[in-house]
C-alpha cells in the first residue's frame, strides 16, 4: 500500500506478510522513524531496541537495552501484574491482539500517567516473537503524586482516569458519582485544569450549603432593587464562572424551583438575574457530582428527569477506597506531602498494616484525617499505630491468613504491603514461611 510520508513523498507501506518477516533490525529502524516514544520488547519483557523519542522522554543514565520494561519504567523487580497493575504485555500475550492501557511511569520529572499501546509482532507461523510499545504522555494526570492532583494506579482508578482524560478533552456535561470523600471535587478540578478552560475560573456551587430562599440570587445574581438608591446589583456564581467551569457539588440537593432555570441555562446558554427580566448569557462548562442515587431521586420526583439526562451526558464513577486498596501506599505518600510538607514523615510497618486493612467508610477524606491527626500526635519522624487512632473494626475481626485470596483486602495487602514481610506475618498471626507460601499461591492464581 502506498502512503504519504512526513516529507510529502510517496512510499510503500509493508504488507502484513512483509511486516511479519521483518527482522528486529528492520523493526528497530521502523521505530526510529516514529515521533512518539517506542520500545521493542521480547516475550520476556526485555528491551531489544528503543527510538530517539523514547531516549528523550526517559533520559536514561545507562543503556536500557537488555533491561526489563518493568524495571526501566516502574523501578519494579517483577512484572507489573505481580505488583497489582495491569500488564499490557501479559494481556497481549494472552489475547494475541494489540492492547491499550493507562500506566503510571517513572520519568525524570517524577511519576506520570501514560497511554500505552502494545502491538504483538508475529512470525510467519503466527507465533508472537516480540512486541512494539508506543507511549503517549497523558496531559490530565501529569505529575500526579507530586502535585496537588489525582493519585492512584489501581485498575479501578485507571478506568476512571481513562474517562477523566476523555472528559477533559471536551466540553460535555459530566456527572461524577461516588461515595462521600472519594475525591469527586479533586477530579472535577483536574478535568477543568486539563481542558481548554483551564485559564478561566472554576466555581464551586455547594448545593446543600445554600438555603433555598437564597439559591436563585446566589446562582444567577440579584438585580439592584428598582426603588433603592443604596443597594447594588449582585453577581451570581454563573456569571463568575463565565468562560470556565461551574461545579455543582451534591447536585441532587438542587431545589426543584432552581432546576428548571438551570435546565434553561444549559439548553440555551441564557439566564436572568433574580428580579430582572433581561436575558444574560454565560459560556460555562458544567461538571456535577453526587454521592446519592440521582436516578432514584428522579423516580421519587425530587429531581427533574430532563435535567438529570442533561447533566449525566458523560457519567464517571469515582471509586471508593475499598475498591482501590492497592492505591493506599501512594495516597499516603501524596497526603503526607500535603498535611506535613516540612517533616518527611514515614510510617512504621505496623502503622502501614493498620492503614492497609481498614475499611474506609469515609474514603480518602478519612485517610487524610488519620494522617493529619497522626502528624500532630507524632513527635518523631515515624508514625506508629498509637498515633493513628483507627477505630476498631465493627465486627471486631482482624484480617486472618485464611482470608487471603486475590480479591480480599488481605490478598491485596500481600501484593502491595510496603513494609517488612516479617511484620506482615506477625500482624496476620502466621509464620513467615506460611506467608511466603500464601504469596506464591496468590501469584499462581493471578497468573491463571
Ligand atoms: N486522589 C487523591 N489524591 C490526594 N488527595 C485526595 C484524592 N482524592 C481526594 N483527596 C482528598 O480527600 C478529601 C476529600 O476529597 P473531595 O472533597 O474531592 O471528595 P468528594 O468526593 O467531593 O467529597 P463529598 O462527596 O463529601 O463532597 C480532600 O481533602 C482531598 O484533598
Amino acid at each position: 500500500m502506498a502512503v504519504l510520508t512526513d516529507h510529502g513523498s510517496m512510499r510503500n507501506e509493508p504488507s502484513t506478510k512483509e511486516r511479519i518477516d521483518m527482522s528486529f533490525t528492520e523493526l528497530a529502524s521502523f521505530l526510529q522513524a516514529q515521533t512518539e516514544p517506542h520500545i521493542l520488547f521480547d516475550r520476556e519483557y526485555r528491551i531489544i531496541a528503543v527510538n530517539s523519542a523514547f531516549r528523550k522522554y526517559c533520559n536514561p543514565k545507562t543503556s536500557v537495552i537488555g533491561r526489563t520494561c518493568y524495571e526501566v519504567s516502574h523501578n519494579y523487580t517483577k512484572p507489573c501484574d505481580y505488583s497489582g497493575e495491569t500488564c499490557p504485555l501479559a494481556k497481549s500475550r494472552h489475547s494475541g491482539k494489540s492492547e491499550r492501557v493507562l500506566h503510571m511511569h517513572h520519568t525524570p520529572e517524577g511519576e506520570e500517567y501514560v497511554s500505552i499501546e502494545l502491538t504483538p509482532i508475529k512470525n510467519a507461523s503466527g507465533e508472537i516473537t516480540c512486541f512494539v510499545e508506543k507511549i503517549e504522555p497523558v496531559k490530565i494526570a501529569k505529575g500526579q503524586t507530586v502535585k496537588n492532583s489525582l493519585t492512584g494506579k489501581s485498575a479501578a482508578y485507571t478506568r476512571m482516569m481513562n474517562l477523566v482524560e476523555k472528559a477533559a478533552s471536551s466540553d460535555i456535561n459530566t456527572l461524577l458519582y461516588g461515595e462521600s470523600g472519594t475525591g469527586k471535587e479533586v477530579v472535577a478540578q483536574a478535568i477543568h485544569r486539563s481542558g481548554k478552560r483551564a485559564a478561566k475560573p472554576f466555581i464551586v456551587v455547594d448545593c446543600p450549603g445554600i438555603p433555598e430562599t437564597h439559591f436563585e440570587s446566589e446562582l444567577f445574581g440579584q438585580e439592584r432593587p428598582t426603588h433603592s438608591k443604596t443597594g447594588s446589583a449582585k453577581r451570581g456564581l454563573v456569571d463568575a464562572a463565565d468562560g470556565g467551569t461551574l461545579f455543582l457539588d451534591e447536585v441532587g440537593d438542587l431545589p426543584l424551583s432552581i432546576q428548571s432555570k438551570l435546565l434553561h441555562l444549559l439548553e440555551t446558554g441564557a439566564y436572568r438575574r433574580h428580579g430582572s427580566a433581561d436575558l444574560r448569557r454565560a459560556d460555562i462548562r458544567v461538571i456535577s457530582a453526587t454521592s446519592h442515587n440521582l436516578r432514584k431521586k428522579t423516580e421519587d420526583k425530587l429531581f427533574r428527569k430532563d435535567l438529570y439526562y442533561m447533566l449525566e451526558a458523560f457519567p464517571i464513577p469515582v471509586p471508593a477506597v475499598r475498591d482501590r486498596l492497592e492505591d493506599i501506599p501512594l495516597l499516603i505518600a501524596s497526603l503526607l506531602k500535603k498535611v506535613a510538607p516540612e517533616r518527611n514523615l514515614t510510617l512504621s510497618d505496623e502503622a502501614m498494616f493498620l492503614l492497609q486493612t481498614y475499611s474506609y467508610p469515609g474514603n480518602v477524606r478519612e485517610l487524610r484525617n488519620f494522617l493529619e491527626r497522626a502528624a500532630l500526635l507524632c513527635e518523631s519522624h515515624e508514625i506508629r499505630p498509637e498515633h493513628l487512632l483507627i477505630p476498631e473494626p465493627e465486627n471486631g475481626e482482624k484480617p486472618t491468613a485464611q482470608q487471603i485470596s486475590p480479591d480480599t483486602q488481605s490478598g491485596q495487602l500481600l501484593s502491595t504491603f510496603s513494609g517488612k514481610r516479617k511484620t506482615l506475618a506477625k500482624m496476620l498471626g502466621i509464620s513467615e514461611r506460611t506467608l511466603y507460601r500464601r504469596l506464591s499461591e496468590l501469584h499462581e492464581k493471578q497468573e491463571r
